[in-house]
């Protein structure tokens, strides 16, 4: 039988706390592999703004549609923000393999914890502050966060660390301490010889 696309295509997970170096890593990633990976559209029941177009930024949906999915188990993750419901669906992930290119998920603790529970076949990779120490600078230094978000999110990092630490809750751990260590560490475990996981 013909591997399904996400078997292929297995979707990738990138966690680690917020400030870990995430979207810098992906960043250098999708540039030295162009048009090799995809990020899923999200669900939202927001209306869309000017420009915006059904499918393209957002799957636009009603506010019973967007509950009649979650009733279904549909979503990886969701929550509301400001009176909409925002999600990211098992679905749209299996888009992103149909269209033979490997889907990076970009989430946190409970959303790894939920990836695991679908059929998506995901490998799970954690990227990981050389300290809490570090990471407090790191995101005082992005200077993007008030006093109080930035406590909400040292704490949830306490909580991924114990996690990432459980045998099983990653495939790969990767210490973000020299930018350019981490990078072809995280490069190499990804791409894999070419192979970006796939047993065949
Ligand atoms: N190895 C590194 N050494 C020093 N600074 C770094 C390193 N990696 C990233 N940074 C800096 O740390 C800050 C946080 O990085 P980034 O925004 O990529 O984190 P993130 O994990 O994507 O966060 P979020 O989940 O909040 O989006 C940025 O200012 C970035 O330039």
């Amino acid at each position: 039988m013909a591997p399904s696309a996400v078997q292929k295509f297995r979707p990738v997970v990138i966690s680690g706390p917020s400030g870990t170096g995430k979207s810098t890593l992906l960043k250098r990633l999708f540039a030295e592999y162009p048009d090799t990976f995809g990020f899923s559209i999200s669900h939202t029941t927001r209306a869309p703004r000017a420009g915006e177009k059904d499918g393209r930024e957002y799957n636009f949906t009603t506010k019973e549609g967007f509950l009649d999915l979650v009733a279904q188990n549909g979503f990886i993750e969701h929550a509301q923000f400001g009176g909409n419901h925002y999600g990211t669906s098992v679905q749209a992930v299996k888009n992103i393999a149909e269209k033979e290119r490997i889907c990076i998920l970009d989430i946190e603790m409970e959303g790894v914890k939920q990836v695991k529970k679908t059929d998506l076949n995901a490998r799970f990779l954690f990227l990981a502050p050389p300290s809490l120490e570090e990471l407090e600078k790191r995101l005082r230094g992005r200077g993007t966060e008030t006093e109080d978000s930035l406590q909400k999110r040292l704490a949830q990092a306490h909580n991924e660390l114990e996690y990432s630490k459980q045998e099983g809750a990653h495939d790969k751990i990767v210490v973000n301490d020299d930018l350019e260590k981490a990078y072809v560490e995280l490069r190499d475990w990804v791409v894999d010889g070419g192979r970006f996981g796939a047993s065949q």
